[in-house]
Order: C-alpha cells, then sequence, then structure tokens
C-alpha cells in the first residue's frame, strides 16, 4: 500500500497519530517506547526482558543491573526482534539507564528464602529502589514507574516521598505491581470452575501481603457458585501463593515466571493507555482516597498520562468489609513504614 520510504516516515510520526486513524492495523500501534528494567539480570528481570523483546511498541529496551547484565543483553540480542536492547550496569550508568524513558520497571532487590515476610526485606530493598528512584526523577520524571520489588506495600508509599523531595511527584504514574494476585486468582478460579482462567473476572484490592490481598469473591464473574469453605480456601491459596512458589523452589527464589508474566501484562496496559486506547482494568497499588490507607489497590483504566480512572471499591459482601478493615490497618503500618525510611 505505502513504499518502504512512506511507511517509515509515517512510523516515525506516530506520536501524533491518532491511534484510531484509519490506516493499516500495524499502523494503529503507538510505537517507539523506551522502556528500562532495573534488575534486569534477575530471576524476574530476565524472563520479564524476553517478553518485552516480542512488544513491537517498544523501540529501545534498556537493560540495567548491578551484575550480569551484559550477558543477558548479549543473549536478547540474538532474538529476531527489532527492539533495540542495551545493557547497562552499576550505580554509573542508573541515571544513563533510565534517561527519557516512557516506562520504567524496577524488579531489582533482594527476594524472600523460606522462613521470611516480605517486610523482612523492607530496609535493603528500600535502598536499592530508592537509588532508581532518585535516578527517574533526576533523569525521567516523567516515566511511569512500575515497582515490582517487595514490599510493594511499604516500597511504593517510599518511593512517592522520594519523589515528592524531588518535586516530581505524580500519584498517576507511580504504581506497585499487584498483578500477580490477580493472575492467580483467575487461575485458582479458573481450575475450580473448569474453565479458562482468560475467561475469569476477579477484583483482586487492597495491597500485596497476606491478608492485605483481598480478593472480592463476591463480584466474581462467573459467579463463584460454591461453599463459605471452597471460596475461603481460594481466597487463602491466593494470599499464600508467594509462599506456595517459595517452598516449591526450595530456597532458590521466589516466585519469578508467573511475575514477569504478570508483569509483562501490566506493563501492556500501560502501552495502550499511552496510545490513547481503551484499557482493559487491571488493579494496582496506588496512592488512594478510597479507603483509610493512603495506598491501596483498586481496579484502575489507564490513559496517556497514567491512570485515567479509579474505579474505587467494588461491592464487598459482610465477610469482605470486615477482612478489608483488617487490610486497611495493617496497611497504614506498612505504609508508615515506607514514609519514615525517607524521613530518617
Ligand atoms: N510484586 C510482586 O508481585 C512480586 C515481587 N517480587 C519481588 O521482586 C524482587 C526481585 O525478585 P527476583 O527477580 O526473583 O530477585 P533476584 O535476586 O533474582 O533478582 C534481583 C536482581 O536485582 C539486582 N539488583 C540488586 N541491587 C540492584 C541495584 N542497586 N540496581 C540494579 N539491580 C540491582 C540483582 O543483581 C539481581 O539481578 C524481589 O524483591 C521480590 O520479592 C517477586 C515476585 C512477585
Ligand atoms: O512471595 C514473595 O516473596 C514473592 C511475591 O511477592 C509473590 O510471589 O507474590
Amino acid at each position: 500500500m505505502f513504499g518502504a520510504k512512506t511507511t517509515s516516515l509515517l512510523l516515525g510520526k506516530m506520536n501524533v497519530f491518532s491511534c484510531f486513524h484509519p490506516m493499516t492495523r500495524q499502523l494503529q500501534l503507538r510505537r517507539g517506547f523506551r522502556v528500562a528494567v532495573i534488575g534486569a539480570a534477575g530471576g524476574i528481570g530476565q524472563p520479564l526482558s524476553l517478553l518485552l523483546m516480542k512488544d513491537q511498541r517498544i523501540k529501545e529496551l534498556r537493560l540495567h543491573d548491578v551484575q550480569n547484565v551484559k550477558g543477558v543483553a548479549a543473549d536478547l540480542s540474538h532474538v529476531s526482534s527489532p527492539v533495540s536492547v542495551q545493557a547497562m550496569q552499576g550505580p554509573d550508568q542508573i541515571e544513563k539507564a533510565v534517561e527519557c524513558c516512557d516506562v520504567v520497571v524496577i524488579t531489582a532487590g533482594l527476594a524472600r528464602k523460606p522462613g521470611m515476610t516480605r517486610e523482612q526485606l523492607f530496609e535493603v530493598n528500600a535502598t536499592i529502589v530508592c537509588g532508581a528512584v532518585s535516578a527517574i526523577a533526576k533523569k525521567s520524571p516523567e516515566a511511569m514507574i512500575v515497582i515490582v520489588t517487595n514490599p510493594v506495600n511499604s516500597i511504593v508509599p517510599m518511593a512517592a516521598e522520594v519523589l515528592k523531595r524531588n518535586n516530581t511527584y505524580d500519584p498517576k504514574r507511580l504504581f506497585g505491581v499487584t498483578t500477580l494476585d490477580c493472575v492467580r486468582a483467575e487461575r485458582f478460579i479458573g481450575e475450580f470452575l473448569n474453565i479458562s482462567p482468560t475467561m475469569v473476572k476477579i477484583p483482586v484490592i487492597g495491597g500485596h501481603a497476606g491478608t492485605t490481598i483481598l480478593p472480592i469473591m463476591s463480584q466474581c464473574k462467573p459467579p463463584m457458585k460454591a461453599g463459605r469453605e471452597c471460596i475461603a480456601s481460594i481466597i487463602k491459596r491466593v494470599q499464600t501463593g508467594g509462599e506456595e512458589i517459595i517452598q516449591a523452589k526450595e530456597g532458590k527464589g521466589s516466585a519469578t515466571l508467573s511475575m514477569a508474566f504478570s508483569a509483562n501484562r501490566f506493563v501492556d496496559v500501560l502501552f495502550r493507555g499511552l496510545s490513547g486506547e481503551k484499557t482493559p482494568i487491571e488493579p494496582a497499588y496506588v496512592e488512594s482516597s478510597v479507603t483509610d490507607a493512603c495506598f491501596f489497590a483498586t481496579p484502575l483504566s489507564f490513559g496517556p498520562k497514567g491512570i485515567a480512572t479509579n474505579h474505587g471499591l467494588p461491592r464487598l459482601d459482610k465477610s469482605e468489609e470486615d477482612a478489608m478493615k483488617v487490610a486497611v490497618k495493617e496497611l497504614q503500618r506498612s505504609i508508615q513504614l515506607g514514609v519514615d525510611f525517607v524521613k530518617k
């Protein structure tokens, strides 16, 4: 339909094209995203980077880690994908890695060993994420910041404080990833109902640790027609999904592949929003006035500036309301931990 020169000119102009322009479907995709993965040589960072290599909306994928990142980037640079991949290693290169990025995904930091709580990772991981977020504030103040590093419940409020101190905080662009809780709920419910997990829609709200993870079973579609005990056991399995994987891995890390799948799903939704497409609804842990916890995950939709709509709380039954009260208390404590870290 077009000559090669015309097509490349059109693709170069994609940022100003309406994504609904009646051209070819290929031209409806906004291209040219710059994405950085911080912690790219790790258990999540590697498979996430591989999944991102398949996304032709990405122009440049920057991989940053404090170790082994050159080999990971070299390996990915043999994949037949048009995405350009670059390795950046060590604290000296973090600013270069995040400079002018559309999206920065932070997976850097320690993972749990058997018997540990997520909160026990806080001191070490807060220091690591603080460094990355300071670099983003300086070099990429418009970027969407996607935090995977645990404990999400405290690390995200901590990151918000760092951004505030740098006068670059925009609550619409800072996300703690809770998609893995949704993915698990869809899978476990799908197994129970004997349907594909892709058919299951279930809001999972709250935070990302234990009883702060609230799968709202009363709003599940299709409806969960099951006894109370059965519903309680699925809720429990979602809340303890992290521990299930840690035990199965016998001391060799926590969830990585399912987390990479989940972070990839979240980044996909962000790209759609950035491109001006109507996005699927996806919860994330964000600044919130929906409850008394000032960070809380609720279903969101996305736009060119990050969060477009916070859909707030789904309808809750009595037991879900009670569980939410417990979660809010726990979240308030975790949020304070994050805020105090920066004050110190
Ligand atoms: N939000 C969620 O649902 C989930 C979060 N996680 C969390 O994600 C984090 C990463 O997990 P894994 O990839 O399994 O750990 P990992 O130990 O395999 O990888 C972490 C990577 O971070 C790198 N790193 C450490 N300090 C760094 C720094 N200052 N700058 C750049 N890179 C640095 C390490 O070299 C390593 O390659 C953990 O905190 C884990 O608890 C894990 C699963 C689910
Ligand atoms: O449990 C962990 O430490 C990792 C994680 O957050 C999860 O798998 O949900």
